[in-house]
């Protein structure tokens, strides 16, 4: 993903779009759930909805110098120019804290496309496609009743032409590029979401973590919290002498003893090296979820690990997976199945 440099605010700074931007087009025909779905997205992995139609409607309402020239291409079920409808998008995504995007019922024609690509210059991580027949979606948009002026007959087949005409290619496009994810829209709301939930889910973990508030940062240090303490404790001077009793217990062939003569310590292998072995799997378990694959880490990369987590944690910039998988992939090594 690139850098994208946004026109200068009234401050005269200009906010950048930085790498980690994830970006999420999310297209299908009209009344195809796209809307419904949104939501859905937004509640349960955090990203910012961005609906084309719905910023361009606010034009309208807010009767700007556009609202006009807007107003008639709706009517008309035409895409508006490209020109107008980015920079809507551009402003919306300069003026949110997220950096998380489904940016829904966009881009409707190849002009759309590459006007987006052009001048944000950021590709969509992947295109959410909600698959529905044509008698659906006109059953879907007649039974409505928002009180929109384009669901009506009339407008609804020239909406229907203009999807199948420029709107698909553009999902072609990204199929070509094996970008799309197509999801069966044709069944309930709830059955719908179950397959978009599974394709958001196969998002890398680093990416689908949110940047946009305080209270992420607070929890993800807490989440560190223990990890730090255990490793503290397994490498510091005072519980070798626990680690040296259970190994020379082990060494005699004797099970320790617990407190209490009635009950039996724990099996000996529970114990033998238990300190170190703790703080190893729980940080390997977090490099598996965040990497990928079966890995083991030495200690001293453990360490780098937590501190970096923590580095980054606290600066609000999370590493990409790629990042993290280069800076560690030197230790790396696949456990035995
Ligand atoms: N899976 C579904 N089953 C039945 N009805 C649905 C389903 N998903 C959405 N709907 C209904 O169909 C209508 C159109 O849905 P929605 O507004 O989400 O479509 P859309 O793709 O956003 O349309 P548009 O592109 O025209 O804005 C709504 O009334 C909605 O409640
Ligand atoms: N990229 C876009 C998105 C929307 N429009 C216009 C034309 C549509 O009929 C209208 C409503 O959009 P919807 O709510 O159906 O997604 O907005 C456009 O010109 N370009």
């Amino acid at each position: 993903m690139a850098t994208s440099e946004f026109p200068a605010q009234k401050d005269g700074s200009k906010a950048v779009l930085q790498e980690t931007t994830v970006v999420v087009f999310v297209l299908g025909g009209p009344g195809s759930g796209k809307g419904t779905q949104c939501p859905k997205i937004v509640e349960h992995f955090g990203f910012r909805h961005l609906c084309a139609g719905d910023l361009l409607q606010a034009e309208i309402e807010s009767e700007s110098e556009n609202g006009t020239l807007i107003q008639n291409f709706k009517k008309e079920g035409k895409i508006v120019p490209s020109e107008i409808t980015v920079k809507l998008l551009q402003q919306a995504m300069q003026q949110s804290d997220n950096k998380r995007f489904i940016v829904d019922g966009f881009p409707r024609n190849e002009e759309n496309r590459a006007a987006f690509e052009n001048i944000v210059r950021i590709k969509p991580e992947f295109v959410l496609f909600f698959d529905c027949p044509e008698e659906e979606l006109t059953k879907r948009i007649l039974n409505r009743n928002q009180g929109r002026v384009d669901d009506n007959i009339e407008t609804i087949g020239k909406r229907l032409k203009v999807y199948f005409e420029s709107t698909l290619p553009v999902i072609n496009y990204y199929n070509s590029k094996r970008k799309v994810q197509k999801i069966d829209a044709q069944r309930s709301i709830d059955e719908v979401f179950e397959d978009v939930k599974s394709v958001f889910a196969k998002l890398r973990p680093v990416a689908r973590l949110s940047n946009d508030s305080y209270s992420d940062t607070a929890v993800f240090t807490i989440s560190l919290l223990p990890l730090v303490v255990v490793e503290i404790a397994s490498t510091s001077k005072w519980l070798e002498p626990q680690k040296q009793g259970f190994t020379s217990e082990y060494k005699r062939g004797k099970a320790p003893k617990s407190k209490s003569d009635e009950m039996p310590a724990k099996p000996l292998d529970t114990f033998e090296g238990q300190a170190d072995i703790i703080p190893g799997s729980m940080i390997n378990l977090m490099l598996i979820s965040v990497l990928g694959g079966d890995t083991c880490t030495s200690a001293p990369t453990r360490h780098i690990f937590l501190a970096a987590m923590l580095l980054f944690v606290w600066f609000d910039q999370f590493p990409d997976a790629d990042v993290l998988q280069e800076l560690f992939s030197c230790d790396l090594q696949a456990l035995p199945a």
